[in-house]
């Protein structure tokens, strides 16, 4: 696997990340050394993928790669890439094999794609997972995207697909945004995208994010709403849909409040939408329980545990 992170080092010289790009090598190979688990089989299985050369690569309406590939080749492919399962983000098509992955991530990105201008900027993903974000914000003319995630599996799906676009300015990190030095302050945009509502601290998480960010810069922040005013925000007793770790669901108002607090500006919300079973559930390529199953099958408007059903918003802010 390429961990070769020369080039983001070189990219990265003269901005204010130049000092902590130096620092990724020993970082990742230190992670390296101390991991333990399923971490080799999944190397394993990204080092078996095929060489094949992406001649013609759709990164904004989709992500489809396509180039030349024999029958035994794709066979290869699809068994390589199914070392991978399970696959959540998508979907991808890789030289013909569609990996459909649990979530539909391609209809948040149209919710959200029309709302962002990427052109040209520094980017940051937190809990970017795979990585399938990451090349959608190349697709819309990033100049560099980092993502944080630190789950191995992700990052070896992250280098599944990078093996075939090796020179795409995208690399993706397998940390703990509180794992990043403090005050990095060189990001044009930062997203948080499913990740406040894991948040024990969610105030401290916008904190954090905002740190990242150059003034001006500006966050994209998506996480799961509850109706109601800015006074409102759910925390359950114990599981949501199932999840283990769900913490805080505010409102949007309430959501809105807690950035301005954080010492955002510009607070806009751009999309709040119920998910669809049919955006979130198991397919061939992850076989475990979904979204279909955490509902209360008498009335989706709930879930299992008679909660309000995901919604999820996205709001767009400032730093000054
Ligand atoms: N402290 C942390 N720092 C960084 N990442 C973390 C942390 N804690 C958890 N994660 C990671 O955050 C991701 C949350 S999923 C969102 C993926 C994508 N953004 C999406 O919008 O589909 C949730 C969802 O399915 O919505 C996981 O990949 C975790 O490993």
């Amino acid at each position: 696997m390429n961990h070769d992170l020369s080039p983001l080092i070189h990219r990265l010289s003269g901005t204010p990340l130049a000092i902590w790009a130096e620092t990724l090598p020993g970082q990742l190979a230190d992670k390296i050394a101390r991991s333990h688990g399923d971490l080799p089989r999944w190397q394993a299985a990204v080092e078996a993928l095929p060489a094949l050369t992406a001649e013609s690569i759709e990164l904004a309406d989709n992500l489809v790669l396509q180039g030349t590939c024999s029958e035994g080749e794709r066979a290869q492919l699809d068994t390589a890439l199914r070392g991978l399962i399970p696959w959540r983000k998508g979907p991808f098509d890789l030289f013909g094999v569609k990996v459909d992955t649990e979530w539909r991530s391609d209809w948040k990105w149209q919710r959200l794609a029309p709302h962002l201008s990427l052109q040209g900027r520094r980017v940051l993903d937190v809990g970017c997972g795979n990585g399938y974000y990451m090349w959608r914000m190349l697709g819309a003319g990033a100049e560099t995207v980092i993502g944080v995630d630190p789950n191995w599996l992700f990052h070896n799906q992250f280098h599944a697909v990078k093996r075939f676009l090796p020179e795409h300015p995208a690399w993706h990190l397998p940390f703990a945004l509180e794992e990043l030095p403090p005050r990095l302050e060189g990001f044009d945009t930062v997203f948080s995208m499913g990740v406040l509502y894991h948040r024990r601290s969610p105030i401290d998480h916008l904190l954090e994010l905002r740190d990242c960010l150059v003034k001006g810069g500006e966050l994209v922040l998506e996480t799961l709403v509850v109706e109601g005013d800015e006074f409102t925000a759910l925390v359950p007793e114990d599981r949501y849909a199932r999840m283990r770790n769900v913490w805080f669901l505010p409102s949007v108002p309430a959501l809105a409040r807690w950035l301005r607090r954080a010492g955002f500006v510009d607070v806009r919300c751009v999309d709040v939408s119920v998910t669809p079973v049919e955006e979130q559930r198991a397919t061939e390529w992850m076989r475990f329980q979904s979204l279909p199953d955490f509902l209360d099958p008498q009335d989706h408007s709930r879930t299992l545990e008679g909660l309000p059903a995901p919604t999820r918003a996205i709001l767009l802010a400032r730093k000054p």
